[in-house]
């Protein structure tokens, strides 16, 4: 039987400075922008000019796409919507390995996440889902895979601004079909649970002398 480290990081820990700092600020921007709302006394034109000499400065610096896909996948990944620290839509999540091949982690959503008034959006709530899964996959015994079908069950609405813990395993797998089921909480109860049928196949990682695409 596989034996496990106790409580082993699994997403990317990000840096307090380069890329990482700035994904941070560019995650704090869009929180500012969202709780100031269109009557904010903020000078918002200047505000737009200042964000885009910010985005004209990046686009200069950036690598043609191509070669950007070969550099995301040449080490571990940083860049996913969940848990990158390279990507400013990820919260972000932050996973963790059991002993028992399970994964957790926790994580507080703030208004860009909001579905029903106070309450996280139900698409947002199966991405992290979907995510887990997939780390939950990675980091257990058996095989792992892409996505296939993903059932998601939504028990009560999910508190923005508030601590949730979400928590998936691997159940089984059999033949290329991996059943995979995680949930999130908040204050010990289930909002939303996600059972999960992945099927072991990989789409290969960009290479440069490939095209890189
Ligand atoms: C953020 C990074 C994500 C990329 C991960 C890669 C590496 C990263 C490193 C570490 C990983 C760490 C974390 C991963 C985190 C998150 C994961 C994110 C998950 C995703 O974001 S992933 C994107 C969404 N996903 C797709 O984009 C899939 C598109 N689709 C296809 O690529 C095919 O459609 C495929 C492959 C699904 C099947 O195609 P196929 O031809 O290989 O399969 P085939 O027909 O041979 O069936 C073989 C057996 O699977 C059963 N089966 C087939 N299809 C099924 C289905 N849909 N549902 C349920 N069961 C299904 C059959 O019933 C048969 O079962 P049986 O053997 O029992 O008869």
């Amino acid at each position: 039987m596989t034996t496990y480290a106790e409580n082993v990081p699994l997403s990317p820990v990000p840096n307090d400075d380069g890329i990482d700092a700035a994904v941070a600020a560019a995650r704090r921007v869009v929180n500012a922008l969202l709780h100031a709302g269109a009557d904010s006394a903020a000078p918002m034109s200047d505000i737009a000019r200042d964000l885009d000499r910010i985005a004209d400065q990046l686009e200069e610096h950036a690598p043609e796409r191509r070669e950007r896909f070969v550099g995301m996948w040449a080490g571990r990944p940083r860049h996913d919507p969940v848990t990158g620290p390279e990507n400013a839509l990820a919260p972000p999540l932050h996973l963790h390995g059991l002993p028992d091949g399970s994964v957790t982690g926790t994580v507080t959503l703030g208004l860009p996440y909001q579905g029903p008034p106070g309450c996280v959006h139900g698409g947002i709530s199966a991405l992290l889902l979907d995510h887990a899964l997939g780390v939950a996959n990675s980091w257990g015994p058996g095989p792992d895979g892409m996505t296939g079908t993903l059932s998601v069950r939504y028990h009560r609405t999910t508190p923005l601004f508030e601590e949730l813990t979400i928590r998936a395993r691997q159940e089984s797998s059999e033949g290329r079909r991996i059943r995979t089921t995680g949930e999130i909480l908040a204050h010990g109860e289930v909002c939303v649970s996600a059972d999960g049928i992945f099927v072991a196949k990989h789409v290969a990682r960009p290479v440069a002398d490939e095209g890189g695409r």
